[in-house]
């Protein structure tokens, strides 16, 4: 396997609204999605876009931010450790996932449930972060161009 794109830098937080402003005004963030529900994976998420290489905003690794929704959130134990929030994984992408999770599966990785679409809805799987070197690690499936 060869590693792919950097997707997201997924960054919790207690409020999306309060990291918007962030990016906007401190960052000065240009485009940035409407927050969406994802209560399957127990996050309300919402993409703020960087620009890429050449400074075009909207085919750059973006940021994801993202905010425990029910009570049973996966982030909610990060939240409880990092109060203020910050850099929670990262995502790279693959051009096939069940490929990769085959991969990861023969180098003994932990994979932390099964595949399922993410908030890109493409395919998705999260590696254990102590497996790798200290960083929750998500991969997932390069969005096939519509
Ligand atoms: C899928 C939608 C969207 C997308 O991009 O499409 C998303 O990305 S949603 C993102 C939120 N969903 C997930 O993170 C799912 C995978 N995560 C998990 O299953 C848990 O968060 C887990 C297992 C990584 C951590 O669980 P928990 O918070 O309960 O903590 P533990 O005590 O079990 O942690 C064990 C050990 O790992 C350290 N840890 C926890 N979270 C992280 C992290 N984000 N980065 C690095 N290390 C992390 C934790 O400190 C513990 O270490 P220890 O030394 O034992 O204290
Ligand atoms: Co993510």
């Amino acid at each position: 396997m060869k590693l792919g794109r950097l997707n997201h830098i997924g960054v919790a937080t207690r409020s999306i609204a309060d990291s918007v402003a962030y990016y906007r005004e401190t960052m000065g963030a240009e485009q940035v999605t409407q927050p969406f529900d994802l209560p399957a994976q127990g996050v309300k998420v919402c993409f703020v876009d960087t620009p890429d290489a050449v400074g075009e905003v909207g085919k750059g690794t973006q940021i994801e931010l993202i905010e425990p929704l029910g009570e049973d959130s996966p982030i909610r134990g990060f939240l409880a450790k990092n109060p203020a929030g910050g850099q929670h994984h990262v995502c790279y992408e693959v051009t096939d996932i069940a490929e990769a999770r085959a991969w990861f599966e023969g180098l003994g990785k932990r994979i932390l449930g099964p595949t399922r679409v993410g908030a890109h809805g493409t395919p998705i799987f999260f590696l254990h972060p102590k497996d790798m070197m200290g960083q929750l690690t998500e991969i997932m499936e390069t969005p096939r161009e519509h």
